[in-house]
């Protein structure tokens, strides 16, 4: 099945009067990864924020197809298949790798997850479904072996991975991706890389935010460029890459 395209338009954020976001359009269409790209500061995370419901913009309209997403709290985007993952690893200390990544299919089960964890037929059932997803989800990174661990007894890098397989487990709809390579060495980029291009099918739309410009000029079908919370440029890689206000304000700046 098709997703709906993500798309906003007029959005205005800011906070005590210092503007964060100022009057942007944008498109995220299924079947393609969208890059987010801009220097530090310039409100690429504040973006997911309004799209996931975290911040309430003052003007503007999100639609998810045609509905309108304003006004809806984030557990009811989660429930849309709205799903992000965070700059910063989170994941919950006391629980095992998989149980970290079954937390993820919390939509996708009646029972919830938490029944899932209590010892009746029907929990035990959901819990050993959940888990057998779950496993698969971990597999795509080659972390089959850590299932059982507890997350500080992996390495960062892989703590991120864990991360994101959580947040690909119950098949969103629109998959945001903050800095998803931050912290990963050369082989985990790899896997990672391998994994998101698995996934862009046209069932999902997928954002990516991120630093690293190999990865998001060789993921991304288009890319939009903020700079102080404006839109700047919006194409191909080859366009964005060379458009003479991306190299100026971004990509010959130091943050490259
Ligand atoms: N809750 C908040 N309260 C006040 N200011 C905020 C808040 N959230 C974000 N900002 C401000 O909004 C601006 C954009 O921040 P944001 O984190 O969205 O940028 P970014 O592009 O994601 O940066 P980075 O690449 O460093 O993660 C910054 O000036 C930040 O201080």
């Amino acid at each position: 099945m098709t997703a709906p395209t993500l798309t906003a338009s007029g959005l205005h954020l800011s906070f005590g009067g210092i503007r964060v976001l100022h009057d942007l359009d944008l498109e995220f269409r299924p079947g393609e990864i969208t890059g987010l790209i801009g220097p530090n500061g310039a409100g690429k995370t504040s973006l997911f924020n309004c799209l996931t419901g975290a911040y309430r913009p003052e003007k503007g309209a999100i639609l998810l197809g045609d509905r309108p997403l304003r006004g809806l709290p984030p557990a009811a985007r989660a429930a849309h298949g709205i799903v992000r993952s965070f700059q910063t690893v989170a994941l919950c200390p006391d629980l095992t790798v998989v149980e970290n990544v079954m937390m993820g299919l919390a939509r996708n089960h009646h029972a919830g997850w938490l029944d899932a964890f209590l010892p009746l037929p029907r929990g035990r059932r959901e819990r050993a479904a959940m888990r057998t997803a779950a496993t698969a989800a971990l597999a795509e990174f080659g972390l089959v072996d850590a299932a059982d661990r507890f997350p500080a007894q992996l390495p960062p890098g892989n703590q991120r991975l864990v991360e994101i397989a959580r947040a690909i487990v119950g098949r969103p709809t629109v998959l945001l991706l903050d800095e998803p390579a931050a912290g990963l060495n050369d082989a985990e980029t790899r896997d990672l890389t391998r994994v998101l291009q698995r996934l862009a099918t046209p069932d999902l739309v997928m954002v990516v935010v991120e630093h690293d410009m190999d990865l998001v000029m060789g993921i991304c079908d288009r890319i939009y460029v903020l700079n102080f919370g404006e839109f700047v440029a919006c194409g191909t890689p080859a366009e964005v890459r060379t458009d003479p206000d991306v190299v100026r304000i971004y990509l010959g700046s130091d943050d490259d």
